[in-house]
């Protein structure tokens, strides 16, 4: 099948920015996506191109960000193979976690194995945020431990607590596409502890978690952590992500006031994932 690739640049190229232009990709058949230095790369089948239909989302950026694009037709080859190679090799995480899709064949041998089958959803481990998640997973006794994965988008996160022994894991995602992948992988994995809705917050109410996961973005935690916290039960951990180093000033403003006391922190590349622990 023949691709147009649409190389996307974002003024600012913040996290959210590129998770409500992805959103919008998805709806024109948009079927994969690469994040660069100034913003994305989109690929789509050229039968489906449409330069009108790329125009239409600057208008829906509402004025927040701007977006201006170039496309180029690619030549003829094989998807899968590409996609294999460029996109997904793959990775190994804190020495102990290996990340891989169901048609890898040389994969490195680690204490946990994930299969991700790799679509539209986040989640394949290559990004720098879900590999600080995957590293505070690792240090953390799940043992019995009950699981809250918000944006789980494909699972990785839930499925690696579900491997580290957790009872019961929920994970929530307001796209139906990763509702669909986290169910998918969760099944890949064997997993029958973990389950997954679609949604967001506003599904959150009596049940408790000892552990919430929630790699997401700097606006939507700001506005959620208070209703993470709520579910939190005592002492229980709050890990974050999908933000820069400099809106931890911010985040960490939003979890004092939330009885939430900050314990660890990972960096890699202007991502941060912090680990926060409920005092009350
Ligand atoms: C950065 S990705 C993280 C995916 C995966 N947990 C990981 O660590 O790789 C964020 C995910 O959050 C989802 N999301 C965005 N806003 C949300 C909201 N308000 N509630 C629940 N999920 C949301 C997105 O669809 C996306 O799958």
């Amino acid at each position: 099948m023949k691709y147009t690739k649409v190389s996307f640049n974002i003024e600012p190229n913040t996290p959210t920015a590129q998770e409500i232009l992805t959103a919008q990709l998805a709806q024109f058949a948009f079927d994969s996506f690469e994040e660069t230095e100034t913003g994305l790369n989109a690929y789509i089948p050229t039968a489906a191109y449409s330069a009108e239909d790329v125009k239409s989302i600057q208008i829906f950026s509402g004025g927040e960000f701007t977006i201006t694009f170039e496309a180029a037709a690619q030549p003829e080859q094989n998807w899968n193979e590409t996609w294999e190679k460029h996109f997904f090799a793959p990775i190994v995480i804190g020495n102990k976690c290996v990340i891989h899709s169901p048609f890898h064949t040389d994969v490195p041998k680690a204490e946990y194995q994930i299969v991700i089958s790799p679509k539209m959803a986040f989640g394949t481990g290559h990004h720098e945020t879900t590999g600080l998640m995957v590293k505070h997973i690792l240090e953390i006794d799940f043992t019995n431990k009950l699981v809250l994965d918000m944006g789980c988008g494909t699972g990785i996160l839930g499925i690696l607590a579900a491997m580290r022994g957790a009872k019961k894991v929920l994970g929530i995602d307001i796209e139906e596409w990763a509702f669909n992948n986290a169910n998918e992988n969760i099944k890949n994995n064997n997993i029958n502890n973990m389950e997954v809705r679609c949604g967001d917050a506003t599904l959150l109410g009596k049940e408790k978690f000892d552990v919430i996961l929630a790699n997401i973005n700097r606006n939507i935690l700001l506005e959620d952590i208070a209703k993470y916290t709520q579910v939190l039960r005592p002492n229980g951990i709050l890990l974050l992500s999908g933000f820069y180093d400099k809106d931890q000033e911010i985040i960490h403003k939003t979890c004092i006031a939330n009885n939430l006391i900050k314990k660890t922190i990972k960096e890699d590349n202007k991502w941060v994932a912090l680990a926060y622990m409920l005092t009350k």
